[in-house]
């Protein structure tokens, strides 16, 4: 059954489009980063604290492979490095799938992420000047990953509900 996969970086508004989007929809919606926390009984934190970010890849590259081969339609959120490990993006365009990357500017996500870091561990230890020079650099390295899915959206200046009526343009 169909998938539809919304991906980018930390703060572009995967989980909170993907909420309105399945509201919207009536397709269930998945984040897979809270997949992995329940699979684990941990928080994202404590699991890159506890046992590392390569354990967290395998897991979310497990968990994802089950997302996808589910029986259900279902909308999937993902984490922010996702598509960038093992051989995720090439997920983003197998069979019944619709990826969509929401795309931000480094000024964007930075405005997002500055108030609301401490749940993301690969920048919860960051100052404001580092944080900037990081998202901008890390979005270069990841963005060859990112535009693997099928369809861009652009999100800078757009409201929740703008976006989620750009993605069901995609649907109809
Ligand atoms: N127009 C908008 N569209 C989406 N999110 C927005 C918008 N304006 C503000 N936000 C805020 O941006 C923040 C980041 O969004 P969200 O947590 O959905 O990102 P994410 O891509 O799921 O991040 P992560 O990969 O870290 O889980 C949220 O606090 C959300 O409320
Ligand atoms: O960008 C990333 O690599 C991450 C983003 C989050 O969604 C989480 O999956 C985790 O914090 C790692
Ligand atoms: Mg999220």
């Amino acid at each position: 059954m169909r998938k539809i996969i919304l991906l980018g970086y930390m703060g572009c508004g995967k989980s909170t489009i993907a909420k309105t989007l399945s509201n919207t929809t009536k397709i269930p919606f998945v984040d897979l980063d809270k997949s992995i926390e329940e699979r684990a009984n941990l928080t994202v934190n404590e699991i890159f604290e506890q046992d590392g970010e390569i354990y967290f890849r395998k897991l979310e590259h497990d968990i994802f492979i089950e997302l996808l081969n589910s029986p259900e339609d279902l909308i999937i959120g993902l984490g922010g490095g996702t598509p960038c490990y093992a051989n995720n993006h090439e997920l983003l365009n197998g069979d019944a799938v619709l990826s969509i990357y929401l795309k931000a500017s480094v000024a964007t996500l930075f405005d997002r992420l500055v108030a609301n870091k401490s749940k993301r561990p690969l920048i919860a230890d960051k100052s404001e000047e580092e944080m900037k020079e990081f998202i901008a650099k890390h979005l270069f390295d990841r963005s060859y990953y990112y535009n693997q899915a099928q369809h861009k959206v652009n999100v800078d200046g757009r409201s929740i509900e703008q976006t989620v009526n750009e993605i069901l343009n995609l649907l109809a």
